[in-house]
């Protein structure tokens, strides 16, 4: 199996099944500075990521937005002077899904 920021992104879909606590806590050991939160019950992979500026962070943040639009699978992004908080999550399955740890990993390529 090739690296997760590697692997595709399949769109997602109201059926896709939800990871379990097992395979989120597994998954989670491949996207290193990426917690789990809860947000209303719903699990989220969240992580910071710190830049020297504004202009920074926000290039960041476009072009993680770009990423999200080539696959049509969207994060919530926070942007501030010197640091972005990407969550990703799949709104369909209010939970986590496969393609919410590619994005993480490719989103780590991107700010790493
Ligand atoms: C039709 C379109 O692909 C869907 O509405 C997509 C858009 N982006 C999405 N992004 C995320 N994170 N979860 C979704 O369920 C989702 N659905």
């Amino acid at each position: 199996m090739s690296a997760l920021h590697e692997q595709t992104c399949e769109a997602c879909s109201a059926d896709a099944a939800k990871l379990t606590k097992t395979e989120i806590d597994k998954h989670a050991t491949d996207v290193p500075g990426w917690t789990v939160k809860s947000v209303e019950g719903i699990p989220v992979l969240t992580r910071e990521f710190e830049f020297k500026n504004f202009a920074e962070a926000l290039t960041f943040t476009n072009q993680v937005g770009d990423l999200a639009e080539e696959v049509q699978h969207h994060p919530k992004i926070v942007t501030e002077y010197g640091k972005v908080t990407v969550d990703w999550w799949t709104h369909k399955i209010k939970g986590l899904h496969k393609n919410d740890f590619i994005m993480a990993a490719k989103t780590s390529k991107l700010g790493d």
